[in-house]
């Protein structure tokens, strides 16, 4: 099953990290058909303009429409025909005509480990890396027309563009893709796979600066390892992140821990 990534941006260099390792490796081993395009490769003046001041005052700048309708209907023609690189078929083995399109913001829904696994279910998927003042509100509406546009926050801090966010989201995303993770087990334990935090690991040497590693994990014990990582698990979600506990838990995992 092969993904294939679009990435608009006015930064294409931001995007070298995904040529690294995993990623990277993942693209070599065709996994992942990843192709960033240059926002101002969509321009037509001298300068090439992408933004200018916003209509009502303000400070900042907004990203005009003009050069983004023509840089997504770019990414589209070309992903849809399978030039430079194939067209992603979906599950049903059909070519997929139009991606998903991702556009990262501080005012979108939250993306989670879920909207992770959901947008890995996805053979096509295209990111728009706006900078913080903003992508005119058109480019939104003119894209929802053609396309599934989801706006997605990685939580609520303000970044400077949608690079870094998109990063973090290709990420989290191609990790999910069959084969770009070595031993698929290791997707199933860790932290928000099942609405816990992960527990804590150690390795060599068993006495280091005068701290112990758990006796439960030095013995052979598989059940007692088990129960063990869990109640850790539950303590530290309880502990750092009580919201992701149902309340009932919540309580009764602070409630054990205050006792202790
Ligand atoms: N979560 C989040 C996303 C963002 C931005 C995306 C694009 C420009 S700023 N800030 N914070």
């Amino acid at each position: 099953a092969q993904q294939r990534l679009d990435v608009v941006t006015i930064f294409p260099e931001y995007l070298a990290p995904l040529d690294l390792s995993l990623i990277g490796k993942a693209r070599r081993d065709g996994l992942l058909d990843l192709h960033v395009h240059d926002l101002r490769d969509f321009t037509h003046d001298r300068h090439r303009t992408v933004d200018d001041s916003p209509y009502g005052g303000g400070a900042g700048m907004v990203m005009k429409p003009g050069p983004w309708a023509e840089a997504l209907e770019h990414v589209v023609a070309q992903g849809s025909a399978g030039e430079a690189g194939g067209a992603a078929t979906t599950g049903a083995g059909e070519p997929a005509r139009v991606p998903t399109l991702i556009i990262p913001g501080p005012g979108g829904e939250r993306f989670t480990q879920q909207v992770a696994r959901e947008l890995a279910d996805e053979p096509w998927l295209a990111f728009a890396c706006g900078r913080y003042e903003g992508i005119d509100e058109r480019v939104y509406e003119w894209a929802g027309e053609r396309m599934p546009v989801r706006v997605l926050s990685l939580g609520d801090y303000v970044l400077n563009g949608g690079e870094v966010a998109v990063l973090a989201m290709v990420e989290a995303v191609a990790r999910l893709l069959p084969g770009v993770i070595g031993n698929a087990e290791s997707l199933v334990e860790e932290s928000h796979e099942d609405g816990l935090l992960e527990y804590p690991v150690y390795t060599k040497p068993a006495e280091w600066g005068g701290r112990h590693v758990p006796d439960v994990l030095l013995g052979g014990n598989h059940r007692a390892i088990a129960e063990w990582r869990h109640e850790q698990r539950v303590q530290r979600t309880a502990e750092r992140r009580p919201d992701l506990l149902p309340p009932a838990a919540a309580s009764t995992a602070l409630v054990d821990l205050e006792e202790r």
